[in-house]
């Protein structure tokens, strides 16, 4: 995926799956590490670290001085979406940004902060900030809980070729029951956000993997998640789902769900073409 990102290609991961699954575990790690700007020059080969933390490693490891793809650029961005709101991650003070759509760029998120990368250090600390100011509750079901979807964009840029990649690294916040999680108040009213948005995912990649309901009008306007994602499912990017599963006998149910989920995700057929400058 990262070398396609490097060649041009806008390229999705996204992790999916209910609360306390191990969405943000995959994505960015465990807690217990800090990645901070000094983690950087910590090896990431060993140890439980999250796809992101080794996408970035890897990728300034394939644009470094002397390297094929040493005239590649690297910015980054970070967004959630909180209550159906987007804010930017890295600029707390910048909520509820509008989501606009370009027939070259495809669906963008207007004045969201791109910050430039020299180094894997720089990236770190990107990350590193962002996770920061995610919106995280303790529930029942997980004392670590992502109230909101987190997205953060690699924009690469070759000099040399004029080819513009996107790598866009998703943490979906988790479906959950109610009644399992106890959330109550606030919690409870951003549970229905997250398991509105989650369900016109659900629909989206319902209509996509069903070749009749294909031709017809796919939803992707009914959230600010699937609009987002709309090059990602079915368009012209990348794409690549990890579907997160509890292995507690209690969430059998919802094991099912999500690999009934999967199984439909995979039927998606994306027309993935270069982006040229
Ligand atoms: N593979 C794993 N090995 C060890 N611990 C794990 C693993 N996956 C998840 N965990 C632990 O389980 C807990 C829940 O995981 P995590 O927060 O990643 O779930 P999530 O799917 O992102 O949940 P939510 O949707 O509520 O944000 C965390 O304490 C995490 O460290």
């Amino acid at each position: 995926m990262l070398m396609d990102a490097l060649s041009g290609y806008s390229v999705t991961i996204f992790a999916y799956g209910q609360t306390g699954s191990g969405k943000t575990f995959t994505m960015t790690g465990p807690d217990s590490i800090d990645y901070g700007r000094e983690a950087a020059a910590a090896s990431l080969d060993d140890g439980p670290h999250g796809l992101i933390p080794r996408v970035l490693s890897d990728l300034f490891e394939l644009t470094a001085h002397g390297r094929e793809h040493a005239g590649v650029t690297v910015s980054a961005s970070y967004l959630e979406i909180y209550n159906e709101q987007l804010n930017d991650l890295l600029n707390p003070a910048s909520v509820n940004l509008q989501l606009r759509h370009e027939a070259r760029l495809g669906p963008f998120v207007q004045n969201l902060l791109q910050v430039e990368c020299e180094s894997l250090g720089d990236a770190m600390a990107v990350l590193a900030e962002g996770t920061r100011n995610r919106k995280v509750s303790s529930h029942q079901l997980n004392k670590d809980s992502s109230r909101s979807h987190c997205l953060m964009t690699l924009h690469l840029k070759d000099a040399n070729t004029g080819c513009t990649g996107r790598i866009s690294l998703v943490d979906l916040a988790g479906s959950e029951r109610l009644k399992d999680s106890c959330s109550e108040g606030a919690m409870a009213s951003e549970t229905g956000h997250i398991n509105r948005s989650l369900f016109a995912l659900g629909n989206v990649i319902s209509s996509l993997s069903d070749a009749r309901r294909r031709q017809g009008h796919i939803p992707y306007r009914d959230s600010k998640l699937t609009k987002l994602l709309m090059d990602s499912l079915g368009g012209d990017g990348r794409t690549l789902m990890l579907a997160c599963v509890s292995p507690s006998l209690h969430m059998l149910e919802e094991t099912a769900n999500t690999l009934l989920f999967a199984s439909r995700a995979k039927n998606i057929q994306n027309r993935p073409t270069v982006q040229v400058d």
